[in-house]
């Protein structure tokens, strides 16, 4: 290993299945070492928010003398998770997770009583979905309100952890603006927390944290961490805004991100307001916006069904008309909370391999239909999709995804994209520079170029059709 050229910093990537750890040299972008620490998350999709903070000492830990050399960090997290934290600073209970669709009745009722999609879409920038942070604070507040009642602070993961590391009190958070706008309270177009909303939904405004400004530390390391005590914590964000700043993404690039959760997503100048809701109108981790559409059955759903097959996630066969909407959790995009997977079009021929590709091809699907939604208008339609997140290490996810789309597929040779946009984040906080930049000049994105295939309307044209014609199962509840 070559010595580091200048100060180091550590991003943290805190996600759905595990926490990863990167400590950078901020002057070249090389990993001068790394850890990762698996979390637990229940059957309902809640966890406990100790169990992220054990794993990302953990990881740090692992690190070892590097991570004790850092001279900032930043944490990135899962997006929309409800934090309730009690007057001791602990959890009043496990987090709601962004993939628990258990707060679908109160969503249908809170885009009701507020005037229905289009007037959330153009009040906040978003129509939430069962994801969100309000409609899960929502299900709290009717389903265990004692709970609720013995909340002093709701946090995001991400605030969650940038408030230990920093030793906040309960009653003092921070968040971003990034992971913030995945709330549902907080709007796009005012820039603020939204007062009626949040008076609706029952949650005192001095719960919330305050939103970090642009540069702005969200404060330093507390004593007795594997971190340098006083460097400084930089605001954090969600992890798909992380995932942008770690590609130093510029408007036109599309990128899709096979994790737990499959998204794509861009860049914009322009603020998104969608009112069908496919596409959520985040901000980015800067002063633009992240227009973003996120499945919430991607590596998890197509794994579990190469395990119900017996087969190695790679054996996948082509051939046949198989179609499988593998809605396991029930879906976000298309918007079907109360859906649970489906098979269609199965034969005496049909192979196990095929199946399986099958699965590969239903989870792709939606997000490949969202990709021109959240590119801006004239955006290049040649421009190679950036492939990233777990599943972009596997082939039978990159010829997918080429097969599906007919677009030139780029997978950047850096891993841990949401990691490294979190360690630009402290290199940008420290050396005064924005994070973005930091990466380009890291040169993050770059990396071999698949180039495009034709695109295999046969299996788009199966998929579309399937389901439209399973709309009544699927919705059923
Ligand atoms: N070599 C690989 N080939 C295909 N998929 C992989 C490979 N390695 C990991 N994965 C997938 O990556 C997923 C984890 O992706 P990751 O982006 O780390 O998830 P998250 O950020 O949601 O915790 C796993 O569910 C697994 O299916
Ligand atoms: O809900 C969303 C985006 O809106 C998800 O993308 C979460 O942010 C979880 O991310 P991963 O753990 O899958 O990276």
């Amino acid at each position: 290993m070559t010595a580091a050229e200048g100060p180091l910093v550590v991003g943290v990537d805190s996600s759905t299945q595990s926490t990863k750890v990167l400590v950078v040299d901020s002057a070249s972008g090389a990993v001068v070492a790394r850890g990762q620490a698996p979390h637990q998350v229940t059957a309902a999709h809640d966890s406990d928010p100790e169990v992220w903070w054990e794993a990302l000492t953990a990881a740090l830990a692992q690190c070892g003398e590097p991570a004790r050399r850092a001279a900032a960090v930043a944490v990135a997290g899962q997006q929309h998770g409800l934090v309730t934290l009690g007057a001791d600073g602990r959890p009043v209970r496990n987090a709601l997770l962004w993939n628990d669709t258990r707060s679908a009745p109160q969503r249908d009722r809170l885009l009701a009583d507020l005037g229905g999609p289009e007037a959330w879409a153009e009040r906040v920038g978003s129509v939430p979905a069962a994801s969100f942070t309000v409609t899960k604070w929502a299900w709290l507040t009717e389903h265990e309100p004692d709970a609720a009642a013995a909340t002093r602070a709701v946090r995001l993961p991400h605030d969650y952890l940038t408030g230990r590391l920093a030793g906040h009190p309960v009653t003092a958070g921070t968040t971003d603006r990034g992971d913030v706008s995945g709330s549902g309270w907080w709007s796009t177009a005012t820039e603020s927390y939204d007062e009626g909303v949040l008076s609706h939904v029952g949650l005192d405004p001095a719960l919330l944290p305050r939103v970090v400004g642009q540069g702005e530390a969200a404060g330093t390391v507390a004593e007795g961490l594997p971190l340098p005590a006083g460097i400084p914590v930089a605001a954090g964000t969600g992890d798909n805004m992380a995932g942008a700043l770690g590609l130093g993404l510029v408007s036109g690039t599309p990128v899709l991100s096979l994790g737990t959760s499959g998204t794509v997503y861009a860049v914009s100048e322009r603020r998104p307001s969608d009112p069908t809701g496919t596409v959520a109108g985040f901000a980015d981790a800067g002063s633009a916006f992240l227009p973003l559409a996120c499945t919430l059955n991607c590596t998890l759903a197509v794994d579990r069904f190469a395990a119900l097959l017996g087969r190695d996630r790679e054996a996948v066969e082509a051939g046949g008309e198989a179609v499988v909407l593998p809605f396991l959790d029930g879906e976000r995009t298309p918007d079907l909370p109360y859906a649970s997977g489906l098979l269609h079009g199965l034969r005496h021929d049909t192979s196990a391999g095929q199946l399986l590709q099958a699965a590969y091809d239903g989870a792709v699907f939606a997000l490949l239909k969202a990709l021109d939604l959240v590119l801006d208008e004239g955006a290049d339609p040649e421009a190679p999709i950036l492939l990233i997140g777990g599943g972009a290490r596997g082939t039978a996810w990159r010829e997918t995804v080429r097969r599906l789309s007919g677009r030139p597929v780029r997978v950047p040779v850096a891993e841990e994209l949401v990691a490294l946009g979190a360690a630009a984040q402290a290199a940008g906080l420290l050396l005064g520079r924005e994070a973005a930049a930091v990466a380009r000049d890291w040169d993050t994105a770059s990396g071999p170029s698949l180039p495009a295939v034709a695109r295999d309307e046969a299996a788009l044209e199966r998929l579309g059709a399937t389901l439209a014609d399973a709309d009544a199962l699927l919705r059923r509840h």
